[in-house]
């Protein structure tokens, strides 16, 4: 649908988007992540044609968006950062402006008009003056503008910054809708509503692409697939005893006791690695049995501040454990690294 192959933009000395590549499908929610400054309103307008690339290519559609603008952005519906209004218009009168700029049939205006008013809840405000209407409602009549013609692309810049809950809530619902007939994509440095919108997510940061995956696996490749919190039944020294023969196991942070029967601890693993079921039988013959057994979950937040924070940083990088570096627990609980020495004399009550 979308194929972005080795976009540059400077200003100047500065590079606002650095080698950025990648494809969009058909039919997903794409959401467009950074912090601010990052490249996403530069990419955006690139992308739509609004401004040009330094260097790279855009393919719409298969269209070339510089040799072929008119078919590319017959494909795309744009609602920018700042939505282009005429505020001394009505919203009928922009709406039938906006079709005609674009284009549509004259004999098919009018209903796709009321159809998108209709979409977007604005028929009771068709006669009203924009510069009368709420921020909320001027968003709703950019995007009945981005919807008109039925492109069956439609990028959002920042659909929803400055409105009110209720508003973000009832744009959110909007996009999801469009969403089923159109591929969208839309930009946000709000991690909260990506990941409630998105299907799928493109971090972007100084230009650069750090990470672009399914929401789910964005989460389960980050820092905290690999621990795992557990709860058992048991005498702590009995399930130290135990754990030590797990040659995975790189880290265990003990909790504080909440009663004495019973132990609970995060493990951290190697990466990828599952050793619930193996923990499961360990346990089970030792009759120890586990109360709680779950990966740790991580937030967006977290894999956000580490994918733009050390930009070099790639989505599996490894956590730190360095034993001097693992500190004590500030609940007052050990935390014990396993080491090579230790691990060898036990390796054997693994089997
Ligand atoms: N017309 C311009 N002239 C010079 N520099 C620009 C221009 N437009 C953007 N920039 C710079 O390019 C970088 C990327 O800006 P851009 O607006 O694309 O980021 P963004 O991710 O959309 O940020 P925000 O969320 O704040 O809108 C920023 O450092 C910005 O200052």
């Amino acid at each position: 649908m979308i194929e972005v192959k080795n976009l540059v933009k400077k200003y100047g000395d500065h590079t606002a988007v650095d080698h950025l590549s990648f494809h969009v499908e058909k039919g997903q929610i794409y959401g467009f992540l950074g912090p601010n400054g990052a490249g996403k309103s530069t990419t955006m307008n690139i992308m739509t044609g609004y401004i040009a690339s330094t260097s790279g290519e855009i393919l719409i559609d298969g269209h070339n968006i510089l040799e072929e603008p008119e078919a590319a952005k017959k494909c795309i519906g744009y609602l920018p950062e700042q939505p282009p209004l005429y505020f001394d218009m009505t919203v009928a009168e922009y709406l039938k402006f906006a079709a005609e700029l674009k284009k549509i049939p004259k004999n098919e205006r009018e209903t796709q008009i009321e159809q998108v008013m209709e979409l977007t809840g604005i028929t009771a405000m068709a006669n009203r003056l924009i510069k009368n209407l709420s921020k909320g409602y001027k968003q709703r009549v950019g995007l009945a503008q981005a919807i008109l013609g039925y492109p069956e692309i439609i990028i959002l810049d920042e659909p929803t910054v400055g409105l009110d809950p209720k508003q973000i809530i009832e744009i959110r619902e909007l996009i999801k809708k469009l969403s089923e007939e159109h591929t969208i994509i839309l930009s946000s440095h709000i991690l909260s509503e990506v990941s409630a919108v998105c299907d799928y997510i493109m971090i972007i940061n100084h230009g650069k692409l750090v990470a672009s995956d399914t929401t789910e696996n964005l989460m389960n490749h980050s820092l905290g697939s690999n621990t795992l919190e557990l709860t058992v039944k048991g005498e702590k020294q009995d399930v130290k005893n135990l754990l030590r023969g797990v040659e995975e196991i790189q880290k265990i942070e003990w909790k504080a006791e909440e009663n004495e029967k019973t132990v609970s601890m995060v493990i951290t693993t190697e990466e990828k690695t599952d050793i619930r079921e193996k923990l499961f039988y360990m346990m089970a013959d030792a009759k120890m049995p586990i109360l709680n057994m779950q990966f740790t979950k991580v937030s967006l937040e977290d894999i956000f501040l580490e994918l733009t924070q050390n930009e070099t940083a790639p989505v599996t990088d490894e956590q730190d454990t360095e034993p001097e570096s693992v500190p004590e627990d500030e609940t007052g609980t050990d935390v014990e690294k396993e080491n090579e020495t230790e691990q060898e004399a036990h390796d054997e009550s693994d089997l």
